[in-house]
Protein backbone atom coordinates (compact mmCIF):
# COMPACT_ATOMS: atom_id res chain seq x y z
CA UNK A 1 0.00 0.00 0.00
CA UNK A 2 1.06 3.58 -0.28
CA UNK A 3 2.66 5.50 2.44
CA UNK A 4 0.53 8.43 1.18
CA UNK A 5 -3.71 8.26 0.97
CA UNK A 6 -4.90 10.75 -0.77
CA UNK A 7 -6.99 13.90 1.69
CA UNK A 8 -10.37 15.18 0.99
CA UNK A 9 -10.12 18.15 -1.45
CA UNK A 10 -12.41 20.28 0.18
CA UNK A 11 -12.19 23.55 -1.28
CA UNK A 12 -9.12 22.42 -3.46
CA UNK A 13 -10.96 21.77 -6.39
CA UNK A 14 -11.73 25.66 -8.00
CA UNK A 15 -7.80 26.19 -7.36
CA UNK A 16 -6.76 22.84 -9.02
CA UNK A 17 -9.10 24.36 -12.24
CA UNK A 18 -6.40 27.27 -12.27
CA UNK A 19 -4.17 27.39 -15.76
CA UNK A 20 -0.70 27.54 -14.53
CA UNK A 21 1.39 27.15 -17.60
CA UNK A 22 0.50 27.38 -21.54
CA UNK A 23 2.56 26.64 -24.35
CA UNK A 24 1.21 27.36 -28.08
CA UNK A 25 3.44 26.66 -31.24
CA UNK A 26 6.63 26.46 -29.79
CA UNK A 27 9.86 25.57 -31.36
CA UNK A 28 13.22 24.31 -30.02
CA UNK A 29 15.91 23.74 -32.49
CA UNK A 30 19.33 21.72 -31.57
CA UNK A 31 22.42 21.47 -33.80
CA UNK A 32 25.27 19.79 -33.32
CA UNK A 33 27.96 18.61 -36.24
CA UNK A 34 25.41 19.57 -38.45
CA UNK A 35 22.24 16.97 -37.30
CA UNK A 36 19.60 19.29 -36.66
CA UNK A 37 17.04 18.22 -33.64
CA UNK A 38 13.93 20.22 -33.52
CA UNK A 39 10.99 19.61 -30.91
CA UNK A 40 7.18 21.67 -31.94
CA UNK A 41 4.84 21.78 -28.97
CA UNK A 42 1.68 22.82 -30.71
CA UNK A 43 -0.13 23.37 -27.10
CA UNK A 44 0.38 22.46 -24.13
CA UNK A 45 -1.30 23.83 -20.71
CA UNK A 46 -0.94 22.73 -17.33
CA UNK A 47 -3.55 22.84 -14.32
CA UNK A 48 -2.62 22.93 -10.76
CA UNK A 49 -2.55 19.74 -9.28
CA UNK A 50 -2.32 17.66 -12.49
CA UNK A 51 0.14 14.91 -12.43
CA UNK A 52 1.49 15.08 -16.34
CA UNK A 53 3.39 12.28 -17.52
CA UNK A 54 5.61 12.92 -20.88
CA UNK A 55 6.86 9.68 -21.96
CA UNK A 56 8.40 8.22 -24.84
CA UNK A 57 11.97 6.51 -26.31
CA UNK A 58 15.55 8.08 -25.69
CA UNK A 59 16.41 10.91 -27.87
CA UNK A 60 12.35 11.62 -28.97
CA UNK A 61 13.27 15.06 -26.67
CA UNK A 62 11.84 14.47 -23.01
CA UNK A 63 14.54 16.74 -21.25
CA UNK A 64 14.54 19.41 -24.46
CA UNK A 65 10.97 19.96 -23.05
CA UNK A 66 12.09 19.54 -19.76
CA UNK A 67 14.42 22.40 -19.87
CA UNK A 68 12.16 24.44 -21.98
CA UNK A 69 9.21 24.17 -18.80
CA UNK A 70 12.35 24.63 -16.35
CA UNK A 71 12.57 27.91 -17.74
CA UNK A 72 16.33 27.01 -18.43
CA UNK A 73 16.16 27.31 -22.26
CA UNK A 74 15.17 29.43 -24.93
CA UNK A 75 12.47 28.70 -27.29
CA UNK A 76 13.70 29.29 -30.71
CA UNK A 77 10.00 30.74 -31.53
CA UNK A 78 6.83 30.75 -29.75
CA UNK A 79 3.60 32.10 -30.15
CA UNK A 80 3.23 31.77 -26.39
CA UNK A 81 4.31 30.93 -23.19
CA UNK A 82 2.84 31.45 -20.14
CA UNK A 83 3.49 30.74 -16.19
CA UNK A 84 0.83 31.63 -13.88
CA UNK A 85 1.85 31.08 -10.17
CA UNK A 86 -0.48 30.03 -7.32
CA UNK A 87 -2.24 32.92 -6.15
CA UNK A 88 -0.09 34.96 -7.70
CA UNK A 89 -1.67 38.24 -9.58
CA UNK A 90 -1.05 38.06 -12.98
CA UNK A 91 1.03 35.63 -15.14
CA UNK A 92 4.54 36.17 -16.30
CA UNK A 93 5.24 36.14 -19.90
CA UNK A 94 8.11 33.70 -20.20
CA UNK A 95 8.56 34.23 -24.00
CA UNK A 96 8.74 38.06 -23.89
CA UNK A 97 10.88 37.44 -20.64
CA UNK A 98 13.15 35.68 -22.93
CA UNK A 99 13.29 38.03 -25.88
CA UNK A 100 14.15 40.73 -23.17
CA UNK A 101 17.09 38.79 -21.81
CA UNK A 102 15.73 39.40 -18.21
CA UNK A 103 17.69 36.20 -16.77
CA UNK A 104 17.49 37.79 -13.20
CA UNK A 105 13.38 37.73 -13.54
CA UNK A 106 13.45 33.98 -14.54
CA UNK A 107 16.01 32.75 -11.98
CA UNK A 108 13.86 33.90 -9.56
CA UNK A 109 10.87 32.18 -10.86
CA UNK A 110 12.81 29.37 -10.98
CA UNK A 111 14.07 29.67 -7.76
CA UNK A 112 10.57 30.35 -6.14
CA UNK A 113 8.19 28.77 -8.03
CA UNK A 114 9.58 25.29 -9.39
CA UNK A 115 10.91 22.47 -8.00
CA UNK A 116 13.00 19.74 -9.54
CA UNK A 117 13.39 16.16 -9.11
CA UNK A 118 16.39 13.99 -10.87
CA UNK A 119 17.01 10.83 -11.64
CA UNK A 120 19.41 9.81 -8.91
CA UNK A 121 17.77 12.23 -6.44
CA UNK A 122 20.67 15.05 -6.23
CA UNK A 123 21.08 15.37 -2.52
CA UNK A 124 23.82 16.54 -1.19
CA UNK A 125 26.03 13.87 0.57
CA UNK A 126 27.35 15.99 2.85
CA UNK A 127 24.20 16.88 5.00
CA UNK A 128 21.93 14.87 6.79
CA UNK A 129 18.35 14.39 5.40
CA UNK A 130 16.65 16.98 7.71
CA UNK A 131 19.36 19.63 6.19
CA UNK A 132 19.00 18.59 2.54
CA UNK A 133 15.34 19.39 3.11
CA UNK A 134 15.46 22.46 4.70
CA UNK A 135 17.91 23.73 1.92
CA UNK A 136 15.41 24.76 -0.44
CA UNK A 137 13.39 27.03 2.53
CA UNK A 138 17.10 28.53 3.33
CA UNK A 139 18.00 29.50 -0.09
CA UNK A 140 14.44 31.61 -0.23
CA UNK A 141 14.99 32.90 3.35
CA UNK A 142 11.60 31.28 4.23
CA UNK A 143 11.45 29.55 7.84
CA UNK A 144 11.89 26.33 8.47
CA UNK A 145 8.14 24.77 10.54
CA UNK A 146 9.71 21.70 11.64
CA UNK A 147 5.90 20.60 12.77
CA UNK A 148 4.84 20.72 8.65
CA UNK A 149 8.24 19.22 7.54
CA UNK A 150 8.34 16.24 9.80
CA UNK A 151 4.66 15.82 9.05
CA UNK A 152 5.25 15.37 5.36
CA UNK A 153 8.52 13.37 6.12
CA UNK A 154 5.88 11.11 7.56
CA UNK A 155 3.80 11.08 5.28
CA UNK A 156 6.08 10.16 2.41
CA UNK A 157 7.74 7.42 5.07
CA UNK A 158 11.14 9.31 5.74
CA UNK A 159 10.62 10.50 9.06
CA UNK A 160 12.64 8.16 10.58
CA UNK A 161 16.01 8.70 8.53
CA UNK A 162 16.25 12.14 9.56
CA UNK A 163 19.37 12.40 10.83
CA UNK A 164 21.31 10.32 8.45
CA UNK A 165 23.26 10.97 5.64
CA UNK A 166 22.24 10.00 1.79
CA UNK A 167 25.31 7.44 2.06
CA UNK A 168 23.49 5.63 4.43
CA UNK A 169 19.85 5.54 2.70
CA UNK A 170 18.25 2.69 -0.14
CA UNK A 171 17.89 3.70 -3.60
CA UNK A 172 14.24 4.09 -3.00
CA UNK A 173 14.39 6.01 0.17
CA UNK A 174 16.52 8.90 -1.67
CA UNK A 175 14.45 9.27 -4.41
CA UNK A 176 11.45 9.71 -1.63
CA UNK A 177 13.32 12.42 0.14
CA UNK A 178 14.59 13.75 -3.18
CA UNK A 179 10.79 14.15 -4.14
CA UNK A 180 10.04 16.08 -0.70
CA UNK A 181 12.74 18.16 -1.01
CA UNK A 182 11.31 19.33 -4.80
CA UNK A 183 8.12 20.47 -2.45
CA UNK A 184 9.08 22.05 0.77
CA UNK A 185 8.31 25.42 -0.89
CA UNK A 186 5.58 25.01 -2.03
CA UNK A 187 6.56 25.45 -5.79
CA UNK A 188 3.62 25.78 -8.33
CA UNK A 189 5.15 23.31 -10.67
CA UNK A 190 7.65 20.31 -10.01
CA UNK A 191 9.48 19.11 -12.72
CA UNK A 192 11.21 15.08 -12.42
CA UNK A 193 13.00 13.39 -14.58
CA UNK A 194 12.99 9.70 -14.90
CA UNK A 195 12.79 10.17 -10.78
CA UNK A 196 12.04 6.37 -10.30
CA UNK A 197 15.18 5.12 -13.09
CA UNK A 198 16.92 3.55 -10.18
CA UNK A 199 14.29 1.74 -8.02
CA UNK A 200 12.87 -1.31 -8.72
CA UNK A 201 8.70 -1.30 -10.43
CA UNK A 202 6.96 -2.11 -6.80
CA UNK A 203 8.89 0.61 -5.53
CA UNK A 204 9.03 3.00 -8.27
CA UNK A 205 4.70 2.72 -8.67
CA UNK A 206 4.77 3.81 -4.68
CA UNK A 207 6.62 6.52 -5.12
CA UNK A 208 4.64 7.75 -8.09
CA UNK A 209 1.80 6.66 -5.87
CA UNK A 210 2.78 9.25 -3.46
CA UNK A 211 4.10 11.81 -4.60
CA UNK A 212 1.11 12.59 -7.13
CA UNK A 213 -1.01 12.28 -3.69
CA UNK A 214 1.27 14.71 -2.09
CA UNK A 215 1.55 17.19 -4.95
CA UNK A 216 -2.63 16.88 -5.38
CA UNK A 217 -2.85 17.79 -1.75
CA UNK A 218 -0.45 21.10 -2.11
CA UNK A 219 -2.09 21.84 -5.34
CA UNK A 220 1.19 21.71 -7.32
CA UNK A 221 1.47 20.57 -10.62
CA UNK A 222 4.16 17.76 -11.33
CA UNK A 223 5.23 17.04 -15.23
CA UNK A 224 7.30 13.58 -15.19
CA UNK A 225 9.29 12.82 -17.77
CA UNK A 226 9.55 9.12 -18.08
CA UNK A 227 10.39 5.95 -21.20
CA UNK A 228 7.87 3.78 -18.89
CA UNK A 229 4.34 4.16 -19.50
CA UNK A 230 2.55 1.56 -17.92
CA UNK A 231 4.28 3.14 -14.52
CA UNK A 232 2.18 6.01 -14.81
CA UNK A 233 -0.82 4.04 -16.82
CA UNK A 234 -3.88 4.64 -14.39
CA UNK A 235 -1.74 7.23 -12.55
CA UNK A 236 -1.05 10.24 -14.40
CA UNK A 237 -3.91 12.69 -15.53
CA UNK A 238 -2.74 13.36 -18.97
CA UNK A 239 0.22 11.98 -20.99
CA UNK A 240 2.32 13.79 -23.75
CA UNK A 241 3.96 11.75 -25.88
CA UNK A 242 5.83 12.56 -29.50
CA UNK A 243 5.26 11.88 -32.86
CA UNK A 244 8.70 11.41 -35.00
CA UNK A 245 9.54 12.82 -38.55
CA UNK A 246 12.97 12.74 -40.40
CA UNK A 247 12.54 15.23 -42.40
CA UNK A 248 15.38 15.30 -44.43
CA UNK A 249 19.07 13.25 -43.69
CA UNK A 250 20.08 16.47 -41.54
CA UNK A 251 16.68 16.96 -39.31
CA UNK A 252 14.50 15.12 -37.29
CA UNK A 253 11.30 17.21 -36.06
CA UNK A 254 9.48 15.81 -32.89
CA UNK A 255 6.45 17.07 -32.51
CA UNK A 256 5.25 16.68 -28.97
CA UNK A 257 1.42 16.27 -28.57
CA UNK A 258 -1.16 15.27 -25.97
CA UNK A 259 -2.41 11.26 -26.01
CA UNK A 260 0.54 10.29 -28.72
CA UNK A 261 1.91 7.47 -26.23
N1 LIG B 1 23.24 20.12 -26.23
C1 LIG B 1 22.74 19.63 -27.35
N2 LIG B 1 23.09 20.16 -28.53
C2 LIG B 1 22.57 19.69 -29.65
N3 LIG B 1 21.70 18.68 -29.74
C3 LIG B 1 21.34 18.10 -28.59
C4 LIG B 1 21.83 18.53 -27.35
N4 LIG B 1 21.27 17.77 -26.39
C5 LIG B 1 20.46 16.89 -27.01
N5 LIG B 1 20.50 17.08 -28.33
C6 LIG B 1 19.74 16.33 -29.32
O1 LIG B 1 18.36 16.62 -29.10
C7 LIG B 1 17.58 15.44 -29.29
C8 LIG B 1 16.69 15.23 -28.10
O2 LIG B 1 17.46 15.01 -26.95
P1 LIG B 1 16.80 14.86 -25.50
O3 LIG B 1 17.93 14.71 -24.54
O4 LIG B 1 15.83 15.93 -25.29
O5 LIG B 1 16.03 13.46 -25.65
P2 LIG B 1 15.41 12.53 -24.52
O6 LIG B 1 14.10 12.07 -25.03
O7 LIG B 1 15.42 13.24 -23.21
O8 LIG B 1 16.45 11.34 -24.49
P3 LIG B 1 16.87 10.37 -23.28
O9 LIG B 1 15.64 9.59 -22.89
O10 LIG B 1 17.93 9.51 -23.89
O11 LIG B 1 17.40 11.24 -22.17
C9 LIG B 1 18.56 14.27 -29.51
O12 LIG B 1 18.54 13.95 -30.87
C10 LIG B 1 19.89 14.83 -29.11
O13 LIG B 1 20.91 14.30 -29.93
Amino acid sequence: MSAVEPEDCGDGEAARAHRILSVSNLTKTRQQGGISFELKVPALSLRAGELIAVVGESGCGKSTLLDLLALVSCPSSCDGFLFQTQGGAGGSDIAALWKAGRESTLARLRRQHLGYVLQTGGLLPFLTVRQNLELPLHIQGLQVDPIRLNELASRIGVADLMGKKPQFLSGGQRQRVAILRALVHSPTLVLADEPTAAVDRTRARRIVADFRSLAWDGGCTIVMVTHDQPLVDGVADRQFGFRLEQVSENLTRSICLEGEV
